[in-house]
């Protein structure tokens, strides 16, 4: 292909170079944020998109909300972008279309897991399994669907929560064999699952350190060494930025101004440079100095 690398490319090669670390961003914002910061890559995770729309994690969210917030992340930053597509809202139709959609956002890579309609958070307990050979199918949709071939599709497998590690490593080669690009294994339980999926099911993998769940939060560079490229911290802003919220809101309700807490804010400066003020301005002047009868 000729041209600028697309998304896939992009990201496949971040990750051939290095192991990456991955947070999840719930808004445009804070995407544009973690590419000051110097990240490789951000993640739009569905519990993040869920959490900040007042849902939990159950299936509720929509494709077309979902697209909508991937396209406004990709066109917010220049970062490749892994997107949580759940269940791929449906059967394998409903994954081709959820795959040429979230492709079309701009997204570099996606993610979809074998739980069933409706499905629930990876760390909980009480999911349901579709069929491994149903989940192989939808894989194949997805590999089928995609224009870019490096798009990346990452197969998730929430097996080791309802029937154990050696069916999650089953499915996860079996998924491999229907064309996943990376396999997701959800909620291990402990850094030698960690270790034992690896070695039974080989590379590209992603490791996903979500707090409070039933995963050790491990060291990114021990994961590396036992194979997995991608490490994601879907919520960890999310649950930070939550509890200055809280404090936020907490001081409003009861002090009598808010002088004291600004040293712990963002200053409007420090704003308008993330958001590029400047830039637009420019951008401003110069296209109104060109306008018709204003040279
Ligand atoms: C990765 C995940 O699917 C997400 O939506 O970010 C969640 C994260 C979480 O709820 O901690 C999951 O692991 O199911």
């Amino acid at each position: 292909m000729s041209g600028s690398p697309t998304p896939g490319q992009r990201l496949r090669r971040a990750w051939e170079a290095n192991v990456l670390a991955i947070p999840g961003v719930f808004c445009p914002l804070v995407a544009k944020m973690a590419e000051r910061l110097g990240f490789p890559a951000v993640y739009l995770s569905g519990g993040g998109l869920s959490a900040s729309l007042g849902l939990p994690d159950i299936g509720l969210i929509t494709l077309t909300e979902v697209v909508h917030q991937a396209q406004a992340i990709c066109q917010a930053t220049a970062l490749p972008l892994i997107c949580d597509a759940d269940t791929g809202f449906g059967s394998s139709v409903n994954v081709e279309r959820t795959v040429r959609q979230l492709e079309a956002a701009g997204v570099a890579g996606l993610h979809l897991e074998d739980q069933e309609l409706p499905k629930r958070c990876g760390h909980l307990s009480g999911k349901t399994l579709i069929s491994a050979e149903e989940m192989a199918a939808k894989i194949q949709a997805a590999v089928a669907a995609r224009r870019d071939p490096n798009l990346v599709i990452i197969a998730r497998t929430d097996a080791r929560g309802v029937q154990g590690l050696e069916e999650a490593i089953r499915r996860a080669r079996l998924y491999k064999q229907a064309g996943a690009d990376v396999i997701f294994p959800e909620a291990l339980e402990s850094a030698e699952e960690f270790a034992v999926f690896a070695r039974e099911v080989g590379g590209p993998l992603l490791a996903n350190m979500t707090e409070f769940g039933r995963s050790p939060l491990l060291e990114r560079s021990r994961l590396a060494q036992w194979g997995y490229r991608l490490v994601l911290y879907p919520l960890t802003a999310l649950r930070l930025a939550l509890r200055a919220a809280e404090a936020a809101l907490r001081h409003l309700l009861t002090a009598d101004h808010q002088r004291e807490l600004l040293p712990q804010m963002y200053t409007r400066a420090e704003l308008y440079d993330l958001l590029d003020y400047k830039g637009y301005e420019e951008r401003d002047r110069r296209y109104f100095g060109l306008g018709p009868g204003r040279e």
